[in-house]
């Protein structure tokens, strides 16, 4: 049975679950469960910290996993990105009293509070800095009012955490991370992955394409396809209405409403999208 990690709390759990289930695998019914079978997929799901899913991964104990990008980079463990999952999205980021830091110059001979200490230290080796490099658990922006730290590396959402704590971030970017579907790096496919990646895949472009059909004069047709392409070629057929025909073709969501504007100034009219529940490309 494939085995496949899963985060059981924190900022990935609710999404991985949801992305899960709508690949068609059952998943547990109680947040405190630690392990759930799906017999008739053949999957076995274990619930475990988001931090530790690559080591188990990289050590070959679990087939996959879904973790964040920051974390497996962090780990430094023998595993490898498959697919980025469209969630969980953050940045990594150095950052201090507004005011006294301006570039990662500054943090020579500094403290910085982390808990990526994987990452930072990698980070600054690379640039030849010597820093004392904190590890914290969490909370990690209060460490400089605390007087631990002079500045901190950690993940920035929305930002909200880091002007709370009067912090400001400063130097490009450490990393941009999000959720990731990860394997055992240099390891030959585990049995019945190439199934489940793709069951992802296909949640994927569901999430990202809608369904567009409309009916259009036959001569306007050429210019029509050339707004909504598809992913293969679109299918176009022929209207009862003489002159006319309709299309169906898949179009990303984001710029559906743009591709409708277009298409009705074409003179494309019952112009309708509709949601993919799901698809294999
Ligand atoms: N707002 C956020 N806060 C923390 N992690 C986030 C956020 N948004 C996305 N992530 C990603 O979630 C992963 C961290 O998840 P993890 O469960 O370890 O931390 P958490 O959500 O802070 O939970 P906890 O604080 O309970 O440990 C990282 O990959 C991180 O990039
Ligand atoms: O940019 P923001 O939207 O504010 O999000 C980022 C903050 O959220 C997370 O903390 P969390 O709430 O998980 O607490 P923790 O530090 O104890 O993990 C993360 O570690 C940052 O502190
Ligand atoms: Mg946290």
């Amino acid at each position: 049975m494939l085995k496949i990690a899963v985060p059981n709390k924190g900022a990935l759990a609710e999404a991985a679950a949801q992305m899960l289930l709508e690949a068609g695998y059952r998943q547990r019914r109680n947040a405190k469960d630690l392990v759930s079978i799906d017999p008739d997929n053949g999957v076995e799901f274990f619930y475990l910290r988001p931090r530790d899913i690559a080591i188990y991964v990289g050590e070959g104990t679990l087939d996959a996993g879904i973790t964040g990008r920051d974390l497996l980079m962090d780990s430094q463990a023998h595993a490898t990105e498959n697919i980025s999952l469209g969630f969980g999205a953050s940045t990594f980021r150095f950052a201090a009293p507004i005011g006294t830091m301006t570039s990662i110059d500054d943090l020579q001979g500094s403290r910085i509070a982390t808990s990526y200490e994987g990452i930072v230290g990698a980070y600054l080796a690379e640039r030849g800095i010597s820093a004392d490099v904190v590890r914290l658990d969490g909370a990690v922006e209060s460490s400089v009012r605390l007087g631990v730290a002079d500045a901190i590396a950690d993940v920035v959402e929305t930002g909200s955490t880091l002007r709370q704590a009067d912090l400001e971030v400063f130097g490009d970017p450490i990393l941009s991370s999000e959720g990731v579907l990860i394997t055992q790096k240099d390891a030959p496919e585990p049995e019945g992955f190439a199934v489940f990646k793709r069951r992802i895949d296909s949640v994927l472009v569901a999430r990202t394409y809608v369904m567009m059909d409309y009916d259009i004069r036959a001569e306007q047709v050429e210019r029509a396809v050339e707004l909504t392409p598809g992913i293969e070629s679109p299918t176009v057929s022929p209207l009862h209405r003489e002159g006319w025909v309709a299309v169906r073709s898949m179009v990303p969501r984001e710029t559906s409403q743009r591709i409708m504007d277009s298409l009705y100034g074409l003179g494309a009219r019952g112009i309708l999208v509709t949601d993919i529940l799901s698809c294999r490309i």
